[in-house]
């Protein structure tokens, strides 16, 4: 378990992380997620005792970092910037920092095993790639057996094998009952792989809650509704603004009907009561990239006009075409 409480940490006048509150729950994946600049790895360097915060607490089974005996067979950490001697094989590596922890040779055996790097092992890591080099990183972070493991952005920068390789590994050890706290900015990929996300932006606490309760939440949600009938059931839904969540009702192409700020049951009870035909009636469910949007609309640190590589796509302009 991590517990982070009232965490702050400023670096000159830019405040990095803001009185975060947070806890992460064992055998389960748990995203971190934010949009650039948003202070992930701030909190993550914060918990793991390699940054100092200016105000509240992170520990780890009720210990900070810094306190732990024997960090490695509790803690488990793969950062963003990887300090690897690019001269040493990943064998020779991994046995380094294997004996500064009093860890056994076998479990260098086994974590090479474990991220598929045995073959490769004698090999200079200077001379990895992206992933060998990721896999080189992780299986340091597994050396030690800890029930607790923070990853970095652990697929940035990995092919489609890479990224699943990753996500099954993170699947597995979370099954085994280990804490995983992974971040990433890209809703799309925390969606896949996370049970349980904390969405952060400008340094604070934006969402605390599971994936489906993000999605659902969000007021993206519409319902597409098909009625030869379409303007008597427009003015019947819209009759009912002033009451609540106003409801909006827009038309596509295909003279479908597009419904926010209702419910399909509501929407057939109102059309029944109107006597008025449905041939279809299906809930929209927002996409998680426009959950994570909406979420952190107002916390994103650098608008720009053009959409950048890094940055998650802009939000969809109202229009039917995007529904
Ligand atoms: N050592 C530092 N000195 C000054 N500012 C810093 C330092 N480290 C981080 N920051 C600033 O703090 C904010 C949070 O940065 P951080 O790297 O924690 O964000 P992040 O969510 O991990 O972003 P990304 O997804 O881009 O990696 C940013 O505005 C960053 O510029």
């Amino acid at each position: 378990m991590i517990e982070v409480h009232d965490l702050s940490k400023r670096y000159g006048d830019k405040t990095a992380v803001d009185h975060l509150t947070f806890s992460v729950a064992p055998g389960r994946i748990t995203g971190f997620l934010g949009p650039n600049g948003a202070g992930k790895s701030t909190t993550m360097r914060l918990i793991l005792g390699l940054d100092r915060p200016n105000s509240g607490t992170a520990t780890i089974g009720g210990i900070p970092y810094t306190a732990l005996r024997e960090p490695l067979r509790k803690v488990g950490a793969l950062l963003e910037a990887r300090a690897i001697h690019t001269g040493r094989s990943a064998y020779n590596h991994l046995w380094c920092l294997a004996q500064s922890q009093g860890l056994p040779r076998t479990r260098v055996d086994e974590s090479l095993a474990l991220v598929g790097l045995t073959e490769v092992a004698r090999k200079r890591a200077g001379g990895f790639s992206l992933g060998m080099g990721q896999r080189l990183g992780i299986a340091a972070a597994l050396l030690g057996d800890p029930q607790v493991l923070i990853l970095d952005e652990p697929v940035n920068g990995l092919d489609p094998e890479g990224v699943l390789w990753i996500r099954n590994l993170m699947q597995s050890l979370a099954a085994a009952g280990k804490t995983v706290f992974v971040s990433s900015h890209l809703m799309s990929e925390m969606s896949q792989t996370a049970e349980h996300l904390i969405v952060i932006g400008r340094g604070r606490l934006i969402a605390d809650e599971s994936v489906e309760a993000i999605i659902a939440r969000s007021s993206g949600q519409s319902v597409l509704v098909r009625t030869p009938q379409p303007a008597q059931l427009t003015k019947e839904l819209e009759r009912t603004n002033g009451s609540g969540t106003p409801v909006t009702v827009t038309t596509a192409a295909d003279g479908a009907l597009l419904v926010r700020g209702m419910t399909a049951p509501e929407i057939g009870e109102k059309a029944s009561a109107a006597r008025v035909v449905l041939h279809e009636l299906t809930p929209q469910r927002a996409s998680l990239e426009e959950a994570f949007m909406e979420l952190t609309r107002d916390s994103v640190e650098y608008h720009t006009d053009a959409p950048s590589q890094d940055a998650p796509p802009p939000p969809a302009p109202e229009s039917e075409a995007a529904e």
